[in-house]
């Protein structure tokens, strides 16, 4: 579907996409210009015949032939016809941005420090309420129906929820609904004694739908029109893997008819859960995964090709490695999709391992800030970036992984040695992190989310069972308690991060047991044993983000030897 955009006063200009140029197309010439712009979010800039009128640049965000913003046009030119009042962007806060009721205050003034945004908001619970309620139902589970009202956990979500409601001046009544089904679902738990998967996404299903019940209420105690919604309920429709599931293709239509016909016909700040959905056979709620609301602002910045994603955070971007490892690390000013999705799959908590899917499909820029230091310039991720300086931008740690040296016992050929390791995997469900082979052996690691998500006992018997299927075909050696280093960067200058890299490595005593330079061509992994890891990632940023790599760059050695 196209839109008619209609610009006046720019003389016969020429008009350049930075990206599809086939989404605008001029369809009438002269001072008033027609174009047509195709469905989804595009920007370019409009000229003038000889350049000397400046430059037009503008950005249309466009669903379902709706035209949304357009913005940024300099003096000279009119918009003349543009739906100003659309929505703008997304503003994500975590759980440590609305932790409390002063967290919620700031995060309010923070929002309305920007007067020109007219953001959607995605909230995750408050502080550690997501891990409380699972801890309060894996309890629940053995504690019997008399001791639910007693759980420490469950005392704790209440008071932290009321005294927040309290201080901030809304209505308790505003979530006392919830805080009653919370404790008649743990009693559920209890009677059972049992939690399932499905029960367990049911249950900290109550962390966000509380936060964002308490902000929209504060926001419109203060005199800002806000509207609460919860994700399963506006179309963000799911597969039902609960506790890890993806977000399915109808969910980007029918979020944007809701939030943006809601807008239309009557404005009020959208307070969206993050991490929730909706299975699609069960219709049940499910869960993104943790981490998962950054996937929320992702697919709703997408959905209603919005200008902007913003994820605010608690540290001031992504870092070149995790601070709780090695608190000197610095932010990094810019990352491509590219290396944000390998960062984030390779373990970087700050952003959820999905998110970047739906921001590089609509081509919008995703900003990671601190709302605790909102001055900071935080972390910009974009399509590409200037990689001539670029060497390493971040060391990623993922830890307890458990890696498979598989060798052929030669029954079968090469190529019917690696399909058939592979479809042992497949037909298990156990997805394949960190890869090296040779002729007759093929080493690899597997990814612990998808186990992570399943009982300890059961992780167990399908390591075993991996294990006996394997053992058909080939040798095995299962290595536990290993981790995977992620060196995320420049691959084109692969020789340069390994020859230092080693180094390093040599000089710390470490034994590497695999390597693997990724397909994306943004990221060389490694494995090392648990034990050293955090040793491994402190003297990796020391060498390459703590001394001179100029030289380096530049093709010169430096003349002490160093690398
Ligand atoms: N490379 C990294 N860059 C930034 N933060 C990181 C990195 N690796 C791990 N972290 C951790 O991620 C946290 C932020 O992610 P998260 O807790 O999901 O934020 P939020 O709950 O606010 O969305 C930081 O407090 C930091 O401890
Ligand atoms: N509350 C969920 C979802 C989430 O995204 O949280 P956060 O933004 O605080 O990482 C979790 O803890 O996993």
């Amino acid at each position: 579907m196209a839109t008619a955009l209609h610009l006046c006063g720019v003389k016969t200009p020429y008009l350049s996409c930075s990206k599809r140029a086939s989404c605008f197309q001029p369809i009438r010439g002269q001072r008033n210009l027609h174009y047509l712009v195709s469905p989804l979010s595009v920007s370019g800039s409009c000229t003038s015949p000889n350049g000397s009128h400046g430059q037009l640049a503008l950005r249309v965000s466009c669903v379902a032939g709706k035209v949304g913003v357009l913005e940024k046009h300099d003096s000279e030119h009119q918009v003349s016809e543009q739906i100003a009042t659309d929505l703008t962007c997304v503003m994500k806060f975590g759980g440590s941005s609305v932790a409390s009721a002063d967290r919620m205050r700031e995060v309010a003034e923070l929002i309305l420090s920007f007067p020109e945004e007219r953001p959607v908001i995605v909230l995750s619970a408050m502080g550690k309420t997501t891990n409380k309620l699972l801890l309060a139902g894996e309890k629940a589970v053995t504690c019997g129906v008399s001791n639910v009202s007693d759980l420490e956990e469950l005392t704790f979500i209440k008071d932290l929820h009321l005294c927040t409601v309290d201080e901030l001046g809304v209505e308790r009544s505003v979530i006392e609904k919830h805080l009653f089904e919370l404790e008649q679902l743990l009693n559920g738990i209890a009677m059972m004694k049992e939690m399932t998967l499905r029960t367990k996404d049911y249950l900290v299903s109550f962390g966000e739908c509380m936060s964002t019940r308490v902000f929209a209420a504060y926001l419109n105690k203060i005199g800002v029109k806000a509207r609460q919604y919860d994700a399963f309920e506006i179309g963000f429709i799911t597969t039902d893997d609960f506790t890890n599931a993806d977000i399915l293709e109808a969910t980007y239509l029918a979020v944007a008819k809701r939030l943006r016909g809601d807008w239309i016909s009557d404005p009020a700040i959208p307070i969206v859960t993050g991490f929730l959905g909706k299975g699609w056979k069960s219709c049940a709620v499910t869960t993104l995964g943790r981490g998962g609301s950054d996937l929320t602002a992702t697919t709703i910045g997408k959905a209603l090709g919005l200008r902007e994603i913003q994820v605010w955070k608690d540290v001031d971007g992504v870092l070149t490695c995790d601070p709780n490892i090695y608190p000197k690390a610095e932010p990094v000013p810019y990352l491509t999709f590219d290396e944000a999705a390998e960062l984030a799959y390779f373990g970087a908590q700050v952003l959820h391992p999905q998110s970047m899917r739906p921001a590089r499909e609509g081509g919008i820029p995703v900003r990671v800030k601190n709302s605790y230091n909102p001055k900071a310039p935080g972390t910009l991720i974009t399509g590409t970036r200037d990689m001539s300086e670029a060497v390493l931008t971040s060391i990623v740690l993922k830890r307890n992984v458990t890696m498979l040296d598989i060798v052929s016992t030669r029954m079968l050929g090469q190529f019917g040695f690696l399909a058939k390791v592979f479809s042992i995997f497949e037909d298990l469900g156990i997805s394949v992190d960190v890869v090296a082979t040779s002729e007759v052996s093929i080493s690899l690691t597997l990814d612990p989310s998808k186990l992570w998500s399943r009982e300890l006992i059961q992780q167990a018997s399908e390591l075993d069972h991996v294990v006996e299927e394997l053992e058909k075909i080939a040798v095995v050696n299962l290595l536990q308690n290993r981790s995977i280093i992620s060196l995320i960067g420049n691959v084109q200058r692969s020789s340069l991060i390994l020859e230092k890299a080693f180094h390093v490595l040599r000089t710390s005593g470490v034994n590497v047991q695999m390597i693997s330079q990724g397909a994306s061509k943004v990221n060389i992994s490694f494995i090392v044993n648990d034990s050293e890891a955090e040793e491994c990632v402190r003297a990796l940023h020391s060498a390459f983000f703590e001394s001179d790599l100029t030289e380096l760059v530049s093709g010169r050695k430096s003349g002490n030897g160093s690398v």
